[in-house]
């Protein structure tokens, strides 16, 4: 038990509650005595509702774990020796791998074992379209024998699927999404470019209940332990490999991927703007580095910004490595919850709005509504960097409007 405790990989535990109360002292010759007896009404609210905050979720919190940490297995080995014809072109043209299909079917076969009594719903990015085309054939043995090879890695499960299961476990994250009812959120490979470069990418795994993300799971199988804002000389840096996981009003932890004890982060308390240090996309196609840069000044930032691929940005930032994260794409690029519902999550701390303030809305089905971008850092930080934010953007139109 203390070693599955520890490894997200291991059979989801059972929830344990750990509850302490005081309970002044009674006679032994009591025979009517019990904790909620002597407790007044509304200490005893506050217990029921500690002890039902700590259960709920809590199966689905580590079947998201075990499915992500698998997810990234697969991705490793993948990303160790990936061969040319593990690549293909999306019909928009971004890339897609072997490995983005094989974690989207690790991950929907695993939370469809892991929670077999409930209902199951996933919206995720990659569908079987192209692998079902002439030519994919060859791709889908491959992918097959990743998954299998993968699921078998883990020594719990008893099964070998065939390329139509892979098929369907693959479609199986069609879903719509929405406001009602549960959603699985999945982006099996974020930061797909960033893969193929050999830098960071996540697995981000996050689930939505009547609209809102209740947890979220970040396997990050390229980032240090150490802080990437800051590399210093402690030995940290050379591990690699980070899972994060977060609750709704429970926090935010990080272990290991390959297994360690879930440490409480929290993002940073910094509240001069000077010190921060920033976080945006490493692809420039991806987020508009001059309105970033733009606001830096304004804010009077002195570190140059740090480039990162994928929500990995959200888990660095959840644990202070920077303070604020950027995202001002093109001008009509319509943002997908899967690159954001589990990176919001994960970042507990702090807020994460879109340019102009609001909440980031996940009930509205695959696509983020949102007013120009996105925009996060802890909550001292955030109306001063909204401000800049305004800034910056009302002076972009003025300076296009001149030329
Ligand atoms: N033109 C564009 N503008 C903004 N985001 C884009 C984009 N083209 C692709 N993306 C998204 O940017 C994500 C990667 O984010 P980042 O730049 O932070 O690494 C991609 O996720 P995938 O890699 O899952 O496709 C993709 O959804
Ligand atoms: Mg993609
Ligand atoms: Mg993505
Ligand atoms: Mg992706």
């Amino acid at each position: 038990m203390a070693i599955m405790a520890l490894n997200p990989l291991a059979r989801v535990p059972k929830p344990h509650l750990h509850f302490s109360l005081s309970i002044p002292h009674r006679s032994s010759s009591s025979s009517s005595f019990s904790p909620q007896s002597i407790l007044n009404p509304s200490r005893r609210r506050r217990a029921a509702s500690f002890m039902a905050s700590a259960s709920l979720y809590h199966k689905e919190l580590a079947a998201a774990k075990k499915a992500a940490s698998l997810a990234a297995r697969l991705c490793q080995t993948v990303q160790k020796a990936i061969l040319v014809s593990d690549v293909q072109s999306k019909a928009d043209k971004s890339p897609v791998t072997v490995a983005d299909y094989g974690s989207q079917a690790v991950v929907s076969l695993v939370l469809k074992m892991e929670l077999p009594s409930e209902s199951f719903s996933l919206v995720a990015e990659e569908d079987s379209g192209d692998l079902c085309n002439d030519g994919g054939q060859d791709t889908l043995k491959r992918i097959t024998k990743l998954v299998n090879d993968t699921l078998s890695m883990d020594g719990t499960y008893n099964i070998t699927v065939s390329e139509e299961d892979v098929l369907a476990a693959i479609d199986s994250g069609k879903s719509e999404g929405g406001p009602s009812g549960q959603h699985w959120v999945l982006d099996p490979i974020d930061g797909t470019k960033g893969f193929l470069r050999g830098d960071q990418y996540a697995i981000a795994l996050a689930l939505l209940d009547e609209g809102k993300v209740v947890l979220g799971v970040l396997a990050c199988p390229n980032l240090p332990l150490g802080s990437i804002g800051n590399p210093d000389k402690d030995a940290s840096q050379n591990q690699t490999g980070c899972l994060f996981s977060a609750k709704i009003g429970c926090g935010t932890d990080m272990q290991l991927l390959n297994g360690s004890t879930p440490n409480r982060i929290h993002v940073t308390t910094i509240e001069n703007p000077a010190d921060a240090s920033i976080f945006e996309s490493y692809e420039a196609a991806h987020s508009q580095h001059d309105l970033s840069s733009s606001i830096a000044q304004k804010l009077g930032v002195r570190a140059p910004p740090v480039r990162i691929d994928s929500q990995a940005k959200y888990g660095a930032l959840a644990r202070g490595d920077g303070a604020i994260y950027l995202r001002f794409p093109r001008p009509g690029y319509r943002e997908k919850i899967w690159d954001h519902a589990a990176g919001c999550i994960v970042v507990s701390g702090g807020v994460a709005t879109d340019a102009a303030g609001n909440d980031l809305d996940f009930s509205k089905g695959r696509y983020l509504d949102l007013d120009t971008g996105i925009v996060v850092t802890n909550k001292k930080l955030m109306p001063s960097l909204l401000n800049a934010v305004q800034d910056a953007l009302k002076e972009k139109i003025q300076n296009a409007a001149l030329l």
